[in-house]
């Protein structure tokens, strides 16, 4: 480390590799990792746990300009291993994320992809500043590789009918990220990075453009992140818990990125879990072992402290139940109160945002259910529970109790379903799990589900449910007196089908509709301005209904419920006078009848 950086108490910039499936997250860091050992002064790359950090001396050794070293303060970059969105959101820390910046990998042959759009609205959402990088050139049509050379060196060795290929595959890419709402060009041609999204056309396999990725990335934390990065290097240590994983020899150990401060062997840390707290004291502080340290048997070694930022392994006793994406930080006999607090306030914040209804959401960390709680809500889909963890029998038996089948569900964003609840889903077909390792086909998935099962519904309801009708005795049109009574009648609205109930407008039922005439011919069913002779059994013309009369279709409570409030807007408009009159009648004694 330079005197700059010291003076400055700079910590390392935290970066993660995002990008669709198969598009080369892990070439691209297994190139910055590899190439440093090779390319680097000895020991000058240094694994972390769960992340490898790049040295500025490397980068700039890479980039052949060593002019370049006193421009820089920031140490290096430090690259988060695990690749994906996943590790991103995991990595959350309050109000936004733990990764100071980040990289989105999309394949120039291949294009936007649903999780290339997702990770840009996860980084819209927690503004961080990021790159893209147009990975695989060296797959273009007739592209000649010049390994590790920067992009416009190996570029301008490009035939001219290669170069107008890559400019067409790359500004597609570039007219994608416009549609997302960036304005997005080729780094080399940019002046100011915060107006414009730098793009890099690399390929990881061959390392061409590696180097102007890592020079631009420490450019971007040089600009935006210098006020983000202080960090005091005596301060009680913070960072997130990256994965909970048993270690043999070891048990139960978890993986942090510390981002601020020191943790010492033996030190006090709180780590967030569902409800209380843990509270347990550092055992023991791992790093990986260095490559010619192989002999040992095991993978770590300890060490007396770490300081931020880093990667690594805390042992400890009773972390079980520490949650992934859940802060670490050490306390003092005078701060554990406040600390405690503060992370159980951090895990609550996350948890609580539910209604009171809706469906069930589950995630494998607190980061990935933010993002899942955060889509669902712009879906304007309820949430009535949302919480970290597999699938249990518990959800299921939970789910089977509620009555909606649009809310009897469980989705499911990276996590599996226990073998006791898979058992119980048998018992409860109606119970629907949509599980997934992309928030956007969950989401999609789901909206298909309910626009299949409304669909169902509504045929259903249309089949089974009492419609409103009503309808007049025409005068001079009564073929028969009763037994049943036979009438000419006009429908004045909605629709009157074979064995309904008919009342009068004082809410006497009168009889039952048991045959529909039109010119002779039976029909199922009346619509409204239609002319036809009905058969009315229970009824007498003379005793209880006479020429002139009006008549309703008697409709039950429940199926007046659903017309009123469910399916209203779908009725035409002479049903839904009708059924304005017909309640109109019902509640003129019983205010609240179909309520
Ligand atoms: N030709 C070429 N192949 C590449 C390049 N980068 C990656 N690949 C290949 O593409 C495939 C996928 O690459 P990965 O790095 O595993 O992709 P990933 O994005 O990490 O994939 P997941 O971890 O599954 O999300 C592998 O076969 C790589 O060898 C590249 O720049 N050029």
């Amino acid at each position: 480390m330079s005197e700059n950086h010291e003076k400055k108490n700079l910590r390392t910039p935290i970066v993660c590799v995002m990008g669709h499936v198969d598009h080369g997250k892990t070439t691209l860091l297994d190139q910055i990792r590899g190439t440093s050992i090779v390319k680097g002064e000895a020991g000058a790359i240094t694994q972390h746990i769960g992340a490898t950090e790049v040295p500025i001396d490397v980068i700039v050794e890479r980039c052949g300009d060593k002019r370049l070293r006193d421009k820089f303060i920031v140490p290096g970059l430090l690259f988060i291993d695990t690749p994906g969105h996943h590790a991103f959101t995991t990595l959350r820390s309050r109000g936004g994320s733990l990764a100071d910046l980040a990289v989105v990998v999309v394949d120039i042959n291949e294009g936007f992809k649903p999780q290339t759009i997702e990770s840009l609205n996860i980084l819209k959402r927690f503004k961080t500043p990021f790159i893209v990088v147009t990975n695989k050139i060296d797959k273009l049509y007739g592209w000649k590789s010049n390994p590790h050379a920067p992009f416009l060196t190996t570029y301008k060795k490009q035939t001219p009918e290669t170069q107008a290929l890559f400019e067409t595959k790359f500004y597609e890419v570039v007219g994608r990220l416009y549609e997302q709402g960036f304005s997005a060009d080729r780094f080399d041609r940019i002046t100011d990075f915060q107006k414009t999204l730098g793009v890099v056309p690399i390929s990881g396999l061959t390392g061409e453009g590696v180097s102007d990725v890592l020079m631009i990335l420490l450019g971007l934390a040089q600009r935006f992140l210098e006020s983000a990065l202080h960090y005091n290097i005596d301060g009680p240590g913070i960072g997130t818990v990256l994965e909970v994983k048993e270690e043999k020899g070891l048990g139960t150990t978890i993986d942090v990125i510390l981002y601020d401060g020191t943790l010492r062997k033996g030190d006090t840390v709180v780590i967030g879990r569902l409800g209380e707290p843990i509270e347990t004291k550092i055992r023991a502080l791992l790093k990986p072992r260095e490559l010619a340290e192989i002999r040992y048997e095991s993978k770590f070694k300890q060490v007396p402290k770490a300081v931020a930022a880093c990667g690594v392994k805390i042992s400890a006793p009773g972390i079980e139940e520490a949650l992934a994406g859940s802060p670490v930080i050490m306390a003092t006999p005078e701060t554990i109160e406040s600390v405690l607090e503060k992370v159980k306030k951090e895990i609550a914040d996350v948890q609580i945002q539910t209604d009171s209804d809706g469906v069930m959401i589950k995630a494998d960390t607190l980061g990935s259910l933010e993002a899942m709680v955060h889509e669902f809500r712009k879906a304007e889909i309820k949430i009535r529970k949302a919480e970290v963890g597999d699938v249990s029998k518990r959800d299921v038996m939970e789910a089977s109790t509620i009555e909606d089948p649009m809310h009897s569900v469980i989705l499911a964003f990276n996590i599996k379903t226990t073998p006791d609840a898979l058992e119980l889903m048998d018992e409860h077909p109606s119970i629907r799990i949509f599980t997934n390792d992309v928030i956007y086909r969950i989401l999609d998935d789901y909206k298909n589900y309910i626009k299949e099962r409304e669909e169902e519904l509504e045929k259903l309801r249309s089949d089974t449910l009492i419609k409103p009708g009503q309808f007049k005795i025409l005068p001079g049109c009564v073929f028969r007196q009763s037994k049943p009574a036979v009438v000419g009648v006009r429908i004045l609205g909605g629709v009157i089908k074979n064995n309904t109930d008919v009342m009068l407008p004082d809410g006497t039922v009168v009889g039952t509709v048991k045959g529909i005439e039109n010119n002779g011919k039976k029909i199922p069913k009346a619509t409204v301005g239609m002319e036809v002779a009905m058969a009315l059994d229970g009824a007498t013309v003379g005793r209880q209904i006479k020429e002139e009369d009006i008549l309703y279709v008697h409709i039950p409570e429940s199926d007046s419920k659903v017309l009123e409030f469910e399916i209203f807007d779908t009725l035409s408009n002479d049903e839904k006078e009708t059924l304005e009159k017909y309640l109109a009648i019902r509640r003129k004694d019983k205010p609240f009848w179909g309520k």
